[in-house]
């Protein structure tokens, strides 16, 4: 309690003052109230002007040495009697010894309370908390054209079957080209992957290894390959699953991926980690009406060729192209040009062993050639992307990722806010940007994408517009992507979520609230329980009259 500032005011000092009361001399301090204390036969009076109404209140019950029952009168009118600068300072040490909170009875009783509240918190937040998390792993091996990369994911092992919580662990690059390049020398392909694998395995704990599953897939490469000569094909993969089953995970398979399955693999990849399976596409237990196509000898690579091809078609020993800088100069073979049955059947049959290839770096112009490896005419539907395939119109977001990304990102690209018409500009002075500049300027990337991002570039802005059919009010819904969530983006996850049945049949119920609102919550009624609990003493609590009254 708190009553060592009060004052009290009297004409004269009362007879039946205790020993704890004193005279002062002292001014009132600025906020109490008046007092006065008078004595009528046997009956103590006090009067109150009310200035400072709850302290001067409680101050009332708290004179120890009256005779008890003390009567008080109290009333909000000025004090009738002259008030003296007398004071008289009332001891706080008895005060102390009647204030209720002091009693062990209410002491015991708050003590109980918070621990209650604190054993009610600490038990839902202990109760809530996740438990230590054990995890499963699964390793998919993506086979590119280009590359082959290496994905570890790991997912809780309680929750296999929420979504959402699959994520990419690490990921390694194998060094070297993609598998289907191995052909004439196909155990040099499973060689390639141990360096990767041996990562894999200081990644996944040991004690994990053997539950671990392991995939391969193998796409556009080895598609081709599979269509120039299944025999080789076949070996590539008897040798890259010889290779992984030494190793002590669960070998699942290497098999080619069809151009539809990379698609929607890719799909529910992005989608699962954007988290909209659950809420949007409802992809457990339902059935989607997902489009899908894959232009094989459409990718960034043989896309290049098909341009080289065009411009090579009479057998020329020189070509000036201008999706490549000014300044570049490269004497390349013929036969390597056209070792791909995207183009084999187009040699000119008097071709010279070599052609050399030098760049005028013109956007305009490397948009003319780059259109001329797309039929926009032919189309029996209502519309087509091109060469006669149906394309329905682009719906939401639209992602682009891989050879999308990585182009796009080395021309500061990526951000499609960017208008179309500023996009085709930079891309402009970037292909006319001399070789010689752009490798100075540029010393620590690969030459060879180096000297194709104008093409790239080229390649990509035609297939968007063209093709796809974006438009300067539309290119801004598409999103370059490299990863989301640390993942990257790609078919390898929506794969290895499908074959290891991480996708379940029925959405997995989650609680209605987060962990950390269901612990607030919690604590906010504890604690709304607790004070009720208090007022709820109030008869322990000394008696205090709220209106004046006279006794
Ligand atoms: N920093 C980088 C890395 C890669 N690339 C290019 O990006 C493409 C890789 O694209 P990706 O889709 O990863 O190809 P792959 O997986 O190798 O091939 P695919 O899936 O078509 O079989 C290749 O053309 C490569 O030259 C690039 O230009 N810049």
């Amino acid at each position: 309690m708190h009553f060592s500032c009060i004052s009290i005011v009297t004409t004269s000092a009362p007879p039946a003052w205790g020993g704890n009361a004193k005279l002062g001399a002292s001014e009132p301090p600025s906020c109490c109230s008046f007092l006065m204390l008078r004595q009528e036969k046997q009956q103590l009076s006090l009067l109150l002007s009310l200035h400072c109404l709850p302290s001067v209140h409680s101050a009332l019950f708290l004179f120890p040495r009256f005779p008890s029952p003390f009567h008080i009168s109290l009333s909000l009118s000025p004090p009738p009697w002259p008030v003296s600068d007398k004071f008289i300072e009332v001891d706080n040490r008895d005060m102390k010894e009647k204030n209720p909170w002091h009693r062990p009875v209410t002491i015991i009783i708050t003590v109980i309370g918070v621990i209650a509240i604190v054993a009610l918190v600490t038990v839902a937040v202990l109760q809530n908390k996740p438990l230590s998390q054990k995890y499963k792993y699964g390793i998919v091996l993506d086979a590119g054209s280009s590359h082959t990369a290496l994905y570890i994911y790991q997912w809780p092992a309680e929750k296999d079957n929420d979504t959402g919580r699959v994520e990419q662990m690490h990921s390694c690059k194998v060094k070297g080209p993609g598998i289907s390049s191995y052909a004439s020398n196909p155990s040099m392909a499973g060689e390639s992957l141990k360096e990767c694998m041996r990562e894999a395995q200081r990644h996944v704990p040991a004690s994990h290894h053997s539950e671990t599953s392991l995939y391969l897939g193998a796409t556009a490469g080895m598609r081709l390959l599979d269509l120039e000569n299944k025999s080789a094909s076949n070996k590539v993969f008897l040798a890259v699953a010889d290779a992984l089953q030494k190793f002590p995970f669960t070998f699942r398979g290497a098999r080619l991926l069809s151009g539809q399955e990379e698609g929607a693999f890719g799909w529910v990849t992005v989608n699962y980690l954007d988290d909209r399976l659950k809420q949007e596409f409802r992809l457990y237990g339902n059935d989607y009406q997902l489009y899908t196509h894959s232009f094989l000898c459409y990718g960034k690579d043989q896309a290049l060729r098909l341009t080289l091809a065009h411009q090579t078609r009479t057998g020329l020993g020189t070509i000036a192209d201008p999706c490549f800088h000014p300044g570049y100069n490269e004497t390349k073979k013929y036969s390597d040009l056209y070792d791909s049955p995207c183009v084999s059947d187009r040699k000119p049959q008097q071709a010279p062993s070599n052609f050399t290839h030098t760049g005028i770096g013109n956007f305009q112009q490397c948009q003319e050639v780059v259109k001329k490896i797309f039929n926009f005419s032919r189309c029996e539907y209502s519309q087509c992307s091109f060469n006669g395939v149906f394309q329905p119109t682009v719906q939401g977001k639209y992602g682009g990722f891989s050879a999308y990304y990585f182009v796009m990102n080395f021309l500061n690209l990526t951000d499609t806010s960017i208008p179309l018409e500023s996009v085709k500009e930079k891309l402009a002075r970037h292909c006319a940007t001399p070789w010689r500049e752009l490798k100075n300027k540029h010393p620590d990337i690969k030459l060879k994408y180096l000297a194709e991002y104008c093409f790239s570039g080229t390649y990509i802005i035609t297939l968007l517009t063209e093709g796809y059919n974006f438009t300067s009010e539309t290119y801004s819904t598409i999103e370059f992507i490299k990863k989301i969530k640390g993942s990257d983006t790609g078919w390898t996850l929506g794969y290895m979520l499908t074959l290891t049945n991480l996708i379940p049949a029925e959405a997995p119920d989650t609680p209605p609230l987060p962990h950390a609102g269901y612990v607030s919550i919690v604590t906010v009624i504890a604690l709304v329980l607790f004070v009720l609990f208090i007022f709820s003493l109030r008869p322990l609590w000394p008696r205090c009259s709220k209106q004046p009254q006279i006794v």
